[in-house]
């Protein structure tokens, strides 16, 4: 699915990363954790095409990047629902239009049953005309949940999707990645909360990698 061989990302002075190497495998379940800086957030965007690899190779799909153009990623990354840390919205839309808002970009429409249904499945079918800015963080981090996964990505890759919320709804954010998992769906998180990982530990097979030293690692069994 997504495959990184010795990828390298440098923004210009030295290397931020440095000999990635990870193949994703479908219906696989991780957490990306390193400290802050580490480039989690640069890893994630090299594993949706944002960033192109300067050294190395990452491949989407069976597809080396370096050998698609901009249509060809694009069409790829509907293939990829990406939750990001900052969750942004237009905030003149409704939460419903926000979430309905990848359909409308690629022209397909927008099935409105289908739509509520996925706002009930992330709990916010009652706040569907409501505008981003009313909106809770929590709120917020699950309107970009059902906004990643309205295009039935076969990837999920969420950054700190758990960031500025409380415990109970960390959970509840945790429950709807692992429900998305157990429908086959390959998930990185990227995060700094332990409690977290070890909550999802407890549910589903995942896997924790670390970012340290410009390297990726596959964690020890202690968490
Ligand atoms: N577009 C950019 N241009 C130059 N430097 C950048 C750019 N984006 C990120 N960086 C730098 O790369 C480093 C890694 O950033 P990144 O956001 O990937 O880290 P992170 O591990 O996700 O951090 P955090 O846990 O704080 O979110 C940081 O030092 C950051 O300042």
């Amino acid at each position: 699915m997504i495959e990184l061989q010795n990828a390298a990302m440098s923004y210009g002075g030295g290397e931020l990363l440095s000999q990635m190497s990870l193949r994703l495998q479908p219906g696989s379940f991780h957490f990306l954790t390193g400290p802050s800086g580490a480039g989690k957030t640069t890893f994630l965007k090299l594993c949706y095409g944002e960033l192109l690899p300067s050294g190395g190779h990452v491949s989407l799909f069976g597809r080396d990047v370096f050998r698609m153009d901009r249509d060809e990623i694009a069409r790829t990354r509907q293939r990829i629902g990406v939750v990001h840390q900052d969750c942004q919205f237009l905030d003149h839309l409704s939460l419903a239009e926000n979430v309905a808002l990848p359909l409308t970009v690629a022209g397909k429409p927008v099935n409105s049953a289908e739509l509520m249904e996925l706002l009930g499945w992330v709990g916010l079918k009652r706040h569907a005309d409501a505008l981003p800015p009313q909106l809770s963080g929590g709120e917020r981090q699950r309107a970009a949940l059902a906004r990643a996964v309205i295009m039935s990505p076969e990837v999920i890759l969420a950054d700190e999707p758990t960031g500025n919320v409380d415990w109970e709804m960390s959970q509840r954010l945790l429950a709807l990645l692992i429900e998305l998992n157990r429908m086959g769906k390959s998930v990185v998180i990227a995060t700094h909360d332990l409690n977290l990982i070890r909550a999802a530990k407890a549910q589903v097979s995942a896997r924790v990698l670390r970012i340290a030293n410009q390297r990726l690692h596959l964690a020890g069994a202690d968490l």
